[in-house]
């Protein structure tokens, strides 16, 4: 059986519950021998990065290790990439794909995730007509982003209509296939995870009066150490 690496990248400022449930969703659905998380180091079509590269990265590392306790299947070795952050330059995923391929040969299937609203904008992409080649493409929908052709520009639409495959088509092809994922809906984004923080009472507290109770604040969004450590750093205050 073809060996298969799916790739999660994104700025993860902070890593949130919405992440992790794309990442648990596409683990269980292609059985992945590696999954790689990928903090981008400079994420060109973003204002900018509120932590730093070092934050970021621990935060990760303390979601996706509590990660196998919330549905994430076991046996899918949990990795952070981060060769985007040590290239200190604008990040185009066409690069790490490259690189990746390299690495990794001809013949291993690579699945790069994403959003439904990442999808929306794939034409904006550095090179975005080759990231088929490179890799297949996992998409999972996203609460207030539509997954079907008539919302995606046309452009992107006529590219993926002939690549649309099952899981287990996606993991048996080393690039070139798209498999959607209808089923995510987790309405969070680091946005949200930041603006609560910033204007928010006390996270700490809000987490202590008891989780679930107040699915809007950031205690529903986030790992609780994801939140110890954004605590303890002083995060996202401003
Ligand atoms: N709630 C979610 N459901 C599905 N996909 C998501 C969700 N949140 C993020 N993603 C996907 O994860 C990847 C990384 O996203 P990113 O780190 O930019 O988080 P974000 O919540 O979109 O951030 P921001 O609010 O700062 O724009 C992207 O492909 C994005 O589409
Ligand atoms: O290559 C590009 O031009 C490109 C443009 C926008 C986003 N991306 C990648 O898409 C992923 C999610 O991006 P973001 O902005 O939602 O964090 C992340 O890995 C980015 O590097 C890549």
């Amino acid at each position: 059986m073809s060996v298969c690496v799916a790739v999660l990248g994104g700025s993860f400022d902070p890593v949130h519950h919405g992440h992790v449930a794309l990442a648990g969703l596409f683990a269980r659905l292609l059985h992945p021998d590696a999954l790689r998380i990928l903090p981008a180091g400079q994420p060109w079509q973003k204002a900018g990065l509120q932590a730093g590269d070092a934050d970021r990265v621990a935060m990760l590392e303390l979601a996706f290790a509590q990660a196998s306790g919330a549905g994430f299947p076991a046996g899918v070795p949990v990795t952070i990439d981060t060769r985007e952050i040590v290239r200190a330059a604008p990040t185009y995923t066409v690069e790490t794909l490259r690189e990746q391929r390299a690495e990794l040969g001809a013949s291993t299937s690579i699945v790069f995730l994403m959003g439904a609203d990442q999808l929306q904008k794939l034409d904006s992409w550095r090179d975005w007509r080759s990231l088929f080649e490179l890799a297949n493409f996992g998409v999972a929908a996203r609460p207030g982003y539509r997954l079907d052709g008539a919302a995606l520009p046309p452009a992107v639409a006529h590219e993926i209509a002939g690549r649309l495959a099952s899981p287990e088509r996606v993991r048996a092809s080393p690039a070139g296939r798209v498999c959607m994922a209808h089923t995510l809906a987790v309405d969070i984004s680091a946005t949200q995870v930041r603006q609560a923080l910033k204007s928010g009472p006390d996270p700490q507290a809000q987490r202590g009066a008891g989780q679930g109770r107040d699915p809007g604040q950031v205690g529903a969004l986030v790992a609780p150490q994801v939140l110890d450590y954004i605590q303890q750093r002083n995060l996202y205050k401003s």
